[in-house]
């Protein structure tokens, strides 16, 4: 098939995103109306000279330069209109992607400056993702972040907001920021109060550490799925325990090579872990600062890593298979895709 042939299929395929930052998908229109609402001037004015601002370089040389970009769109994001207003785009962007069910993440801590509790910010953004559902006609979670550079209190307010709202949109919660600097192990009192409170976690980890964070979020953390997982090759036994209890993978390529998670395309081990029978999915992480779409990311796994079709599919599927919804839920996603799959002519 040819390039363009290839995107469009991909394009129509249906996928899921189940790593997806609200602080990372804001549109630059958006800011600019965000930051006129406010009365403050950006240091550009039109969406394409704002995007240097937002978009990360090819050079970031690591995960900790890539935060940084986060704190050019914050400053915007403390009032629940906007937070509200972002997580209903971020549904739009999905369904322009035939992305049919999204798990959006946000930290409820980096959106409080202007006086929102934690417990608030959760409301607006579920709002902001029904109000999505409804209007684009796909299905889309919440997870609250715990951030690694936040003090305990804060991240065990988190857990506890976010497990208010299970049941009503909020699927799990998770650890974010400098991995390099807050290994795992300093969270273990925060994620075993997310067990006792009965909500799903979900860990960034192999990213900016090596596959002993892995293990250290599975085994003390209780992670049911894991953020990345780029550098669990480090360690093959870890990687077979992986394997075994069937941990899935949420692996984001086009960030993963910005934050220097592995140095360089063909070093990136997706193949591997596929071909090995790892639980890998694919998403996006930040589709506006790392300037990526869920088409995309299919795509440059087409291309770099010779991904059929049908194992383009059963990526997809792993995705559908790792959400975190309740069985009926998923089992009627499942059977959505089938058919709008046999509806493409595409083998499952
Ligand atoms: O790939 C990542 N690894 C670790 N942390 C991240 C990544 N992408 C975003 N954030 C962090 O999560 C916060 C809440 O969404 C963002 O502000 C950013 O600091
Ligand atoms: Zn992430």
């Amino acid at each position: 098939m040819d390039k363009q042939g290839s995107y469009k299929l991909l394009h129509q395929l249906p996928k899921v995103d189940l790593h997806v930052h609200l602080d990372g998908s804001v549109k630059p229109e958006t800011l600019l109306e965000l930051a006129r609402e406010r009365g403050v001037r950006l240091p550009a004015a039109c969406k394409h000279t704002l995007i240097p601002f937002m978009q990360v370089e090819d050079s970031c040389a690591s995960l900790k330069e890539y935060l940084s970009k986060f704190d050019f769109v914050l400053p915007f994001l403390q009032t629940g209109e906007a937070i509200e207003r972002v997580a209903y785009e971020i549904a739009e962007q999905a369904a322009e992607h035939n992305c049919r069910y999204v798990e959006v993440r946000f930290a409820p801590q980096l959106h409080r400056s202007m006086g929102l509790s934690a417990e608030e910010t959760i409301r607006f953004v579920l709002d902001g993702l029904k109000r999505g559902e409804r209007d684009f006609g796909i299905k889309a979670r919440a997870i609250a972040i715990c951030m690694r550079h936040h003090g305990r209190e804060d991240n065990l307010a988190v857990v506890k907001a976010a497990a208010r709202y299970v049941g009503q949109g909020m699927a799990a919660v998770d650890l974010a920021g400098d991995e390099a600097s807050f290994p795992p192990e300093l969270f273990r009192e925060v994620f075993a109060l997310s067990r006792t409170l009965g909500i799903p976690v979900t860990i960034h980890a192999g990213e900016a550490g090596g596959a002993d964070n892995v293990y250290e979020a599975v085994t003390h953390l209780g992670a049911a799925r894991i953020g990345h997982g780029v550098r669990l090759k480090e360690n093959p036994s870890i990687l077979e325990m992986v394997l075994e209890r069937r941990v899935p993978l949420e692996m984001c390529p086009v960030s993963n090579i910005q934050t220097k998670a592995v140095t360089d395309w063909n070093v990136y081990p997706i193949r591997e872990y596929f071909d090995r029978g790892l639980l890998v999915t694919v998403n996006t992480d930040n589709p506006i600062v790392s300037g990526t779409n869920i088409t995309k990311e299919y795509e440059i796994l087409a291309e770099k890593f010779g991904f059929t079709v049908s194992e383009l599919v059963k990526l997809i599927m792993n995705g559908v298979e790792a959400a975190f919804l309740e069985d009926s839920e998923k089992q009627s996603l499942k059977l959505d895709f089938e058919q709008q799959l046999q509806a493409l002519g595409v083998a499952y």
